[in-house]
Formats: structure tokens, sequence, C-alpha cells
């Protein structure tokens, strides 16, 4: 689950990234052939890197369950590809004593600095050293270039490069592991309240759902489900308790719930419903059926003896099958069917028709 939950934040995060990618590289390259300066270069290059975060991006939403990680190392590989050659070739250029590189280097620094930065906050831990890949064969070039250069480091856009590529870069390692230390909390805060939420809707003693995870169940049901709900009472419970202590009635409960486990067919849950009271809720069932699944269930719970405290009997009350909606109303219907049951001697289970009219007395 968790597991999931990480896939579906990565997938995101890189659809994301994407995007924010594109309409930047696509920003520049409208404003570079707007406003075109002497190299080409700089026109083509965010030209080029809109096209193709567009034609991945594409590629990306026919195709949702491509290997992600193929995408994020496309997406890194690229923009080294596209970044670190052009910012090579200037400083190459410049060492060469063609031009000085402050002034023809583009104006790029902050568009790679919010790629390295999205990449280092979005993307999961196992990325964060292609990202920082992506800073080094970038930074290092330009650092070692105004560093032996000092007549161009000495002047304003000198400055604002080495602090863009240096102090500000080290801003990243500061970001970095606190970013890891809140998605580490994040995960432990959420992964906590997950198993709240999970125990909060399971009985304590006999580890099914209690009301308030039936409930949740019910909610999940599709818009137009149906269900049968069956009530099963355990036969003179109080006696087991009065004769052999609270603790082996106790038992006997954990192994009904255990043998209610092991009754399968096709779609149902069971919960605990009160102390001795179990419910079983049938989804989408045939009506034909609903006498027959009542019968398997009170059989399962009756025919074999228990282990501390011999046999037990149950009754079983059905109702009929409504929208999931009316649940409530098939509670009461199921437990006027299981008050005929026991008036009936026990050990049997009753299907609901209208001529059951009273309710079945709840246990203080
Ligand atoms: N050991 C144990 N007993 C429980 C628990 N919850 C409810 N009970 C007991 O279940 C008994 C239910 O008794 P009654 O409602 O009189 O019903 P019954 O004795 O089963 O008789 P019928 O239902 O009429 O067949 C009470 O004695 C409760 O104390 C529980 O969690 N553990």
């Amino acid at each position: 689950m968790k597991h999931d939950d990480e896939t579906k934040i990565t997938v995101s995060a890189v659809y994301r990234l994407l995007i924010a990618s594109f309409f930047t590289s696509a920003a520049f390259a409208i404003f570079f052939n707007v406003y075109p300066s002497a190299h080409i270069i700089d026109s083509i290059i965010p030209s080029l890197d809109a096209l193709m975060l567009f034609i991945v991006l594409i590629y990306y939403r026919y195709n949702p369950h491509t290997d992600i990680n193929k995408i994020i190392i496309f997406y890194v590989v690229f923009f080294i590809l596209t970044f670190s050659p052009s910012t090579i070739y200037y400083v190459v250029m410049s060492w060469r004593s063609e031009w000085r590189f402050i002034d023809v280097y583009p104006p790029i620094s902050g568009l790679i600095m919010a790629v390295i930065i999205l990449g280092i906050i979005m993307l999961p831990k196992q990325y964060k050293r292609y990202i920082m890949l992506m800073w080094a064969s970038i930074a290092i070039p330009i650092i070692c270039y105004l560093l032996s250069h000092p007549e161009e480091l000495q002047t304003p856009r000198g400055y604002e490069l080495i602090g863009t590529f240096g102090p500000a870069s080290l801003l990243l390692y500061l970001v970095f592991p606190y970013q890891k230390s809140i998605r580490r909390h994040i995960n432990k805060v959420t992964g906590d309240l997950r198993r709240y939420e999970q125990e909060a809707g399971r009985d304590y003693l006999t580890d099914i759902y209690n009301r308030r995870g039936l409930s949740f169940w019910l909610e999940q049901l599709k818009q137009d489900d149906k269900i049968g709900v069956l009530l099963i009472d355990v036969d003179h419970f109080k006696q087991i308790n009065d004769r052999y202590g609270h603790s082996i009635g106790d038992r006997v409960l954990v192994e009904i719930a255990s043998r209610l486990r092991t009754i399968y067919f096709e779609k149902h849950t069971i919960a605990r419903w009160g102390g001795e009271e179990f419910a079983v809720i049938l989804l989408n069932p045939k009506a034909n059926t609903l006498p027959f699944i009542g019968s398997m269930f009170q059989h399962t719970l009756g025919t074999l003896p228990y282990k501390s405290v011999g046999k037990v009997t149950a009754s079983v009350g059905i109702s009929t099958i409504e929208h999931h909606d009316d649940f409530l109303k098939l509670i009461e219907q199921a437990d006027k069917a299981l008050y005929t049951a026991k008036n009936n001697g026990r050990n049997q289970s009753i299907m609901y028709s209208d001529k059951l009219t009273q309710p079945y007395p709840k246990a203080s």
C-alpha cells in the first residue's frame, strides 16, 4: 500500500516536472525568438527543449504505464545534453579568447537552478544523485573558468554566476536533507494514521469489522450495489458466561469469528454488530440463495463442538435485498427475523417477511 502511494506520488511529480519544464522552455524559446541574441544556439536550445518535452508529455499522457524510471533518466540526460554542451562550448570558446564568457553566456542560470531545485524537491531519493550530476556538469566548468579569469569574475555578471552556481547551490545541500526528513516524517505520520484508521474499524476481540469498519465498507460500495443482511446471534450465550466465566466466553466469540471467516462465497463481509451478535452483508446476492446462505452460516457455527465449551448454536435472521443506502432498514428486517428464530426455539435461520412484526429485544 505504501509502495503504491510512493509510485502515485512519483508519477504525479514527474508529470508536473515535465509540464513545468515544458512551459519554462517554451517561454525562453518565445523570448529568444522575439528578441534574438547574437548566438543562434540561444534560440535553438530552448525551442528544442520545448519540442522534446512536448513529445515526452504527449507520449507519457497516452502511455501512463511507461516505466517511470525511464522517463526520469530521459529527463535528466536530456537536460544534461542540452545545457552541458552549450555551457562547455561557451567556456571553451571563452578560454580560447574568442570572447568574454560573461558577455556571451545566455541568462539561463535561473532556469538551470529552477530545474535542479524542482528535481531535488519533487523526485524521490534515488534520483537525487542524477540531479547533482546535472548541476556538476554545468556548474564545475563555469566555476573553474571564472576562478581562473578574475577580470571576468570581478564584474556584476561574474559575481552573479559564481554566486548562483557556488553559494546558492550550497543551499541545495541544506534544502535536500531537510526535505528528506520532512518526507520521512510525512511518511511516518501517514503510516500511523492509516494504522489507527484500520484499528479503529476493527473489533478488538475478534479482529473482524466493528460497526465503524462496516460503515466504511458500505461507503465504498458502487452506486447501484444492492445488499442483503444476516444477523447472527449466539444462543444462550449468557449461560456460557455464567457457567465457564467471561474469558472463556470471549474465547468462544473469537472462535465464532474465525469460523465465520472460513465461509467463502462470492462477495460479502462480516462484522461484530454487538456483544454476541454478528452481521453478514451480502453484496448483490440472488434472492433465492439467501435462505441457503443463512442456513450455511447457522450450520457452520452450530455443528462442530467448540474447544472450551462444547456445542454452541446460533440463530440467524435474514433480510430482503435492497439498495445499500437502505442498510438500516435491512438490519431492522433481519432483527425481526432473528427474533422469530429465537422465539421458534433457536438454532435456525428465518427469512424476513411482512408478517413478522415484533422487534428483537436488545441486550442491555
Ligand atoms: N464473554 C463475553 N460476553 C459478552 C460480550 N459481549 C456481550 N456478552 C454477553 O452476552 C450475553 C448476552 O446475553 P443475552 O442478551 O441475554 O442473550 P443470550 O444469553 O445469548 O440468549 P439468547 O440470545 O436469547 O439466546 C450477556 O451475558 C453479555 O454479558 C463479550 O464481549 N464477551
